[in-house]
């Protein structure tokens, strides 16, 4: 048996949906919490399923953990042991990376698999391990398992990563904060995530300078001490949901998410013919007319176009008159979702690491397989302009990111029903 979601395209959205916490700050926050004494409360911890893989490792590691509604309040305190990650949730998403520098400071020691997430191409974590032992960690895999010790604590470092990768300038911000002397990371990612991060640390007594821009300068603290936080809305959320108004049609006021988060992903949807008005900590999409291609354009590390929309603003654009493509320079294989959009009809190709795509007067409904988080959300955007009904697989994805997608969907006008399909015999 299979999950799937029925959705009937052919529906304008309207009305206002709100932006939840982001996915990739509270999963890095989760981590952070764990290098505080006392209790961090997070006020906003959406139940994704990563989310509670993180809670689990946490938990796991001798923290505790205590739900209340959309909040959690963590607490590290006591937690003793060889920092070993249970492997089921370690390996079934990046973020159990995050656990690689708290640990450390922590058990001094940390052991984990490889971490999983999206299938996006080669993922590396070369950086993370290489920043880290540059802190003093030594590294090596035993059994497949990848083991990291730092008996006598890490120390500041002066330290240029090779590319400005997200996940391995938070690891390096989570170690710098508590090693001794001052750590400069240079080259750092610039993403909103990061500056959320520094924030939390900042909050709990750390000394961080320079987030948000390319150079990073850290104070290592002796001892940092938990708080309450309320982590930034999810600019992939809003996102979504404005290509979905892009692909569907209507107006909607997407809630809770600066237009700034998300800009350069506005100006493509904007270039294709929607309405964007940008209100304060809100913004209104509208589309009333069909839209037009929009020629090439690219991802990038932020502040450009950021390569998690990339999908399903591919979707959006698949009935634009004329001819687009997306191309992402982060990651070779964002556009698994080409195939289900072909199977709705779209003339949509994969070349190299883009998305060619001809628009075509209308999309057809059809059984369509997601096989990454945002590919998912891109099968379901454009389902939402697909006459008659499609059959939307690989929820487990659409888990991983989006609290309640198909409900908010709801909410504007789209027929959109969580479905059960029997094995075939
Ligand atoms: C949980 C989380 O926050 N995930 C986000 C994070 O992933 P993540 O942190 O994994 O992304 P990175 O910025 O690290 O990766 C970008 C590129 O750098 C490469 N790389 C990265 C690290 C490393 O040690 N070596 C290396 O070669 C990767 O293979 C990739 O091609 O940023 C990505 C880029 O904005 C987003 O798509 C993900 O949604
Ligand atoms: C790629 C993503 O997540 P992860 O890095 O956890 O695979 C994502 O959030 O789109």
């Amino acid at each position: 048996m299979g999950e799937y979601l029925k959705i009937t395209g052919g529906r304008p959205l309207f009305g206002q949906a709100v932006v939840p916490a982001a996915k990739n700050s509270v999963l890095p926050l989760i981590a952070a919490s764990m290098l505080c004494r006392g209790e961090t409360m997070l006020r906003q911890a959406p139940a994704l399923a990563d989310v509670e893989q993180s809670l689990a490792i946490y938990t796991a590691l001798g923290g505790q953990v205590q739900r209340q509604g959309q909040a959690v309040r963590l607490r590290a305190d006591g937690a003793q042991g060889r920092g070993i990650l249970p492997d089921g949730p370690a390996r079934s998403m990046r973020s159990s990376v995050f656990y690689l520098a708290p640990a450390l400071h922590r058990f001094g020691r940390v052991q984990m698999p490889m971490p999983g997430g999206c299938k996006l191409g080669p993922r590396p974590i070369d950086i993370h391990l290489e920043g880290l032992s540059r802190m003093g960690a030594q590294t090596q895999w035993e059994d497949g398992q990848l083991v990291l010790t730092a008996p006598r604590g890490l120390h500041g470092v002066d330290y240029a990563l090779r590319l400005p990768s997200v996940g391995a300038t938070e690891t390096l911000l989570m170690a710098a904060v508590l090693a001794k002397g001052e750590t400069v990371l240079r080259g750092a990612a610039r993403e909103p995530e990061i500056v959320d991060l520094a924030e939390y640390l900042c909050a709990c007594g750390a000394s961080v300078q320079g987030a948000g821009s390319p150079v990073i300068r850290v104070q290592g603290k002796p001892e940092l001490q938990g708080t309450a936080y309320t982590p930034i809305p999810d600019r992939i959320y809003a996102a979504t949901l404005a290509a979905a108004v892009a692909s569907a049609g209507g107006q909607v006021r997407i809630q809770g998410c600066p237009a700034e988060f998300l800009e350069p992903v506005l100006a493509v949807l904007e270039l294709a013919g929607c309405g964007v008005q940008r209100l304060d900590r809100a913004f209104l999409v509208e589309r009333s007319r069909t839209l037009k291609g929009v020629g090439r354009v690219y991802t990038g590390v932020y502040p450009a176009f950021c390569t998690d929309a990339a999908p399903v603003v591919a979707a959006a654009l698949l009935c634009a008159a004329g001819r687009s493509a997306v191309e992402d320079t982060v990651f070779e294989n964002r556009f698994a979702c080409a195939a289900g959009f072909a199977a709705m009809g779209a003339q949509a190709c994969r070349a190299g690491r883009a998305v060619e795509i001809t628009g075509v007067r209308r999309l057809t409904g059809a059984k369509a397989q997601g096989s990454d988080l945002r590919g998912t959300a891109a099968l379901v955007v454009a389902a939402l302009a697909a006459s008659g009904e499609s059959q939307v697989f690989g929820l487990e994805h659409l888990r991983r990111g989006y609290l309640g997608l198909p409900a908010t969907l709801q909410s504007l006008g789209a027929k959109v029903q969580l479905a059960l399909q029997e094995d075939e015999e």
